[in-house]
């Protein structure tokens, strides 16, 4: 099978680690990490969430895309996916629409998007019921940012599976969906 990167997006709290981790569950499709400023919520933990960093360390790194999302930094490098695929030839990413777009380009078919969608209220109660700081939860419900990545970008419309994360079993039947069309590729 060639090499793919299913790059998962979608505004904050649509689900796209939770699919992250189905596929790593169920196909064995491992995600690449990313690196961040922000500081890890509870439970999550360096080197198996993200790569944590400090402003000065996240700045010597080098970046395929980076960006700010909700007043922190955030960047994927071209290393750690050329690094997965040594050891498998499927690998997932989560970013924010802006870091789709990048991926899309600089990969063309190579990267699977898949887009997440949730109305903004259920999002809000999913973001609360997985504990964000409330303070930081409001500041980014109403960044520029998360309203931007409710919706699909005109960049990657009709490049992308389109899914809505309501019901998680029709979700990740969508998901087996793109798997398979992977496989039969
Ligand atoms: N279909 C679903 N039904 C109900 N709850 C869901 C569903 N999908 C995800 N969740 C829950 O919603 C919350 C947010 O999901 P998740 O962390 O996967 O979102 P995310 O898009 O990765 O968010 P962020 O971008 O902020 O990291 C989690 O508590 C998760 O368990
Ligand atoms: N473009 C990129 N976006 C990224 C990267 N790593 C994570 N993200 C996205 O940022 C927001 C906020 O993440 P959170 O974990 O603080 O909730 C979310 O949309 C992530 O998908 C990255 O390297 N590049």
């Amino acid at each position: 099978m060639d090499k793919k990167i299913i790059v998962i997006t979608g505004a904050s709290g649509t689900g796209k680690t939770t699919i992250s981790q189905y596929l790593k569950q169920k196909y064995n499709i491992p995600p690449v990490l990313t690196h961040t400023t922000r500081a890890p919520r509870a439970g999550e933990v360096d080197g198996v969430d993200y790569h944590f960093e400090t402003d000065e360390t996240f700045s010597k790194n080098h970046y395929l895309e980076q960006v700010e999302y909700s007043g922190f930094h955030y960047g994927s490098s071209e290393e750690s996916l050329e690094q997965t695929w040594k050891t498998v030839d499927v690998a997932s990413i989560v970013v924010d629409t802006a870091g789709a777009i990048s991926y899309k380009k600089k990969y063309g078919d190579t990267a699977v998007v898949i887009f997440l969608e949730v109305d903004v209220e259920t999002v809000a109660h999913r973001l609360h019921g997985r504990g964000d700081d409330p303070e930081r939860l409001t500041r980014r419900i109403n960044s520029e940012e998360f309203k931007r990545d409710l919706r699909i970008p005109d960049e990657l419309r009709g490049k992308s599976y389109e899914i809505v994360n309501k019901d998680i079993k029709i979700t990740e039947k969508k998901v087996d969906k793109v798997v398979n069309n992977l496989k039969s590729k």
